[in-house]
């Protein structure tokens, strides 16, 4: 099938677009992909390495009070349906996906317009403001929570999970610490605040940095590609060197295979980093950020908790101390990990990529 995916602004919303169309490659290997992200997001370095075709509109969120720039953001949002059009003309797709961010909603109101079947996938449990403005006219919505159901017409949504889950829960990763500077021989801990980084994260790990030099357990922490710079530089006037069991990085590639070997984390809430944990049954810190729609990550590491397969800590508790006794407290005790690794896997969605592709399928047959 020819299948166009967009989906931009945050890796939560590109991973589960790039994990559907390995499903779809697998069941269909002449398929055709196209992926449409915006001229300014992450996407824009996330998708051209898989080999994926990659084009782009110019595009901008619009803000919540009315404002002169809202002007300019609809300006550039026709422009970029004018553009979508012409995009999706040349490809000819069966199908167009969409899974969220701004980027897709020009694209997907494109397809609309033109009459062809388009599916939109939500990853959160509060839908995001993309979604609801193209949800009337969807072919088919595929959700992760079923507390989002409510917020979409029932007759053509589902329950579907998030497909990039299904993506590393399958994974036979052979990715060694050895690859960055660590041993094999140790549990990891990774930490990373979501696709971006998160300052408040930042802040509470720096403060804890000579903690983590006195524990043997290794500690990864993953600043996020754009504060990598100034943790270095706090480090520096804190007067903190970093022990050999602690790596410090601006991203990872290759997650799902890094996920595969990791003994625990700390994390924000974000809905596509909670699919792959519980994937691949990893005990989870979660520090949901308060600042999304709806409060939705504190309902999604809520889900988490209520299941035993993850302990939280909310932004305005955190603290250096609270933290490291958090992190000590799975960390040192390997029946606890075991437990909650049990727990998280119990509740992961293996086979939600394959629940999406069926949802295709239909929205081509209607
Ligand atoms: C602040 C914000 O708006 N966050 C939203 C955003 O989060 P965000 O983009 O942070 O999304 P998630 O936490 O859901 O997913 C992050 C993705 O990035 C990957 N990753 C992360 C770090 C790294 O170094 N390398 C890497 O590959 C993770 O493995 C995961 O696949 O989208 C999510 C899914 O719609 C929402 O639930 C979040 O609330």
């Amino acid at each position: 099938m020819r299948v166009i995916l967009s989906g931009g602004g945050t890796g939560g919303h590109i991973y589960p677009a790039l994990a559907l169309s390995k499903v779809i490659k697998e069941h269909e290997p002449d398929s055709e992909f196209l992926y449409v992200g915006s001229l300014r997001g992450v996407e824009a370095n996330i998708v051209p390495k898989t080999g994926m075709a990659f084009d782009q509109l110019e595009i901008q969120g619009f803000r919540r009070s009315l404002s002169f720039d809202n002007f300019k953001t609809l300006y550039f949002f026709l422009k970029a349906v004018h553009r979508a059009k012409k995009i999706i003309r040349d490809f000819k797709p069966d199908v167009v996906i969409g899974t969220g961010g701004y980027v897709s909603g020009a694209v997907v109101y494109a397809a609309q317009a033109l009459k062809i079947p388009t599916v939109i996938h939500e990853q959160n449990s509060v839908a995001g403001i993309t979604n609801r403005f193209l949800a009337r006219k969807a072919t088919r919505i595929g959700l992760a929570f079923q507390a989002a159901e409510s917020q979409f017409p029932s007759e053509k949504t589902r329950l579907v999970g998030n497909p990039r889950a299904q993506e590393v829960a399958g994974i036979q990763s052979d990715f060694s610490w050895t690859e960055i500077g660590l041993t094999d021989n140790q549990p990891t801990l990774l930490i990373f605040g979501g696709s971006q980084g998160a300052p408040a994260i930042n802040k509470a790990v720096l403060q804890a940095m000579s903690d983590f030099n006195q524990r043997s357990y290794q500690t990864v922490i993953v600043t996020g590609p754009k504060r990598f710079d100034s943790f270095q530089t706090q480090l520096k006037e804190l007067n903190i060197t970093p022990q050999a069991q602690i790596k410090i990085l601006p991203y990872i590639d290759n997650m799902p295979a890094v996920l595969a070997k990791t003994a625990a984390i700390v994390a924000r809430a974000g809905a596509t980093s909670l699919a792959e944990i519980t994937a691949l049954g990893i005990p989870s810190i979660l520090i949901p950020s308060p600042y999304v729609t709806g409060d939705h990550q504190r309902k999604n590491a809520q889900s988490l908790v209520e299941a035993g397969a993850a302990l939280m800590i909310t932004e305005d508790q955190l603290s250096e101390q609270k933290l490291m006794a958090t992190v000590d407290q799975i960390m040192l005790d390997q029946t606890m990990r075991a437990d909650m690794a049990k727990k998280a896997a119990a509740i992961g969605e293996p086979q939600a990529g394959e629940a999406l592709y069926r949802l295709v399928l239909d929205a081509m047959a209607e």
